[in-house]
C-alpha cells in the first residue's frame, strides 16, 4: 500500500487524476472502476481538463460504478447515473454504451447483482478501482456488518450514511434507504486501487482502516489485503494517521 498526503483537496485531486492519466497512458482499454460522492468530483473535472487537451483518451475505457441507490430512476438528478454523466461522461469521449452502473430500477436485486458481477468479470474485470471512503468505513454502500459481502448486493444504508449524504438532497427525508453495492469481494477483485479521501471528518476513519484491525465493522480496513492499494489524503484527512506514527 502507498499513502500520498497532499496539501488539500484540489491537491489530493490532481494527484488522483494523475494516477488514473498514467495508467490509461500504458493501457488505453482499461476497465475503470468509478466512485460517486463529493470527493472524486474534483478529480474528474483534472480528467475532463486532460481529456479537453488531448493529454488522455477515455475512447476504450469501459467503466463500472460502484454502486446506485435503489430504488431510483436514471433520470432522477440524485441517480448514481446522472451523476456520472454530469460530472464526468458528459464531458469527456468516452463511449457511453461501454459505461455500466447497477440498475436502480432492478425488479430483482438478487439477479442483477449476479448479472453485474458476471459483466465486470466477462471483460476482464476491473483494473484501477476509484474509491471514497464512508464516515463510518464504507465502500461502495458496503455498510459496517459482520461480515465482508462477497457480491452486488442490495443494502439498507446505515442512518449514518443517511445523514451524510442528506447534504445533496433538499431534505433528509428524501435520501433513498437502500441501494446496491458491488460486494466487498467483487472490490476486491479489481487488480489496482485508489481510495480517495479529504477533510477532518474522515480523518478518524481512516486511522482505523489503515491501522487498525481488519474487521467488517470497518468495511475499508479489507483494502489491508489487498495487494495494489495507493492512497491519497489530504492533510486534514492524514491528521490522525500522521500524529499515530510520528
Ligand atoms: N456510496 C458513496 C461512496 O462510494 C462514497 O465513497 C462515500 C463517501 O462520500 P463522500 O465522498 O461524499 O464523502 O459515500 C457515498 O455514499
Amino acid at each position: 500500500m502507498t499513502i500520498y498526503v497532499t496539501k488539500n483537496y484540489d491537491e489530493m485531486s490532481k494527484k488522483g487524476a494523475e494516477i488514473i492519466a498514467e495508467f490509461l497512458k500504458v493501457k488505453p482499454a482499461a476497465n475503470l472502476g468509478l466512485a460517486t460522492g463529493g470527493t472524486p468530483v474534483g478529480m474528474y473535472k483534472e480528467l475532463i481538463e486532460m481529456n479537453k487537451k488531448g493529454e488522455i483518451s477515455f475512447k476504450e475505457v469501459s467503466a463500472y460504478n460502484l454502486d446506485e441507490y435503489y430504488p431510483i430512476e436514471k433520470t432522477n438528478d440524485q441517480s448514481y447515473d446522472y451523476f456520472m454523466k454530469d460530472n464526468l461522461f458528459n464531458h469527456v469521449d468516452i463511449n457511453i454504451n461501454n459505461t455500466h452502473i447497477p440498475n436502480g430500477m432492478a425488479a430483482n436485486c438478487e439477479a442483477e447483482g449476479k448479472a453485474y458481477d458476471e459483466l465486470v468479470r466477462a471483460t476482464g474485470g476491473v483494473d484501477i478501482q476509484v474509491l471514497g471512503i464512508g464516515g463510518n468505513g464504507h465502500i461502495g454502500f458496503n455498510e459496517p456488518s459482520d461480515i465482508f459481502e462477497p457480491i452486488t448486493h442490495q443494502v439498507t444504508l446505515d442512518e449514518r450514511t443517511i445523514q451524510d449524504n442528506a447534504r445533496f438532497f433538499n431534505s433528509i427525508d428524501e435520501v433513498p434507504t437502500q441501494a446496491i453495492t458491488m460486494g466487498i469481494g467483487t472490490i476486491m477483485t479489481a487488480k489496482s486501487i485508489l481510495l480517495l479521501a479529504s477533510g477532518s471528518g474522515k480523518a478518524t476513519i481512516l486511522r482505523e482502516m489503515l491501522l487498525g484491525k481488519v474487521d467488517p465493522r470497518v468495511p475499508a480496513s479489507i483494502l489491508q489485503f489487498h495487494k495494489d492499494v495507493k492512497v491519497v489524503l489530504d492533510e486534514e484527512a492524514a491528521a490522525e494517521l500522521l500524529s499515530e506514527i510520528k
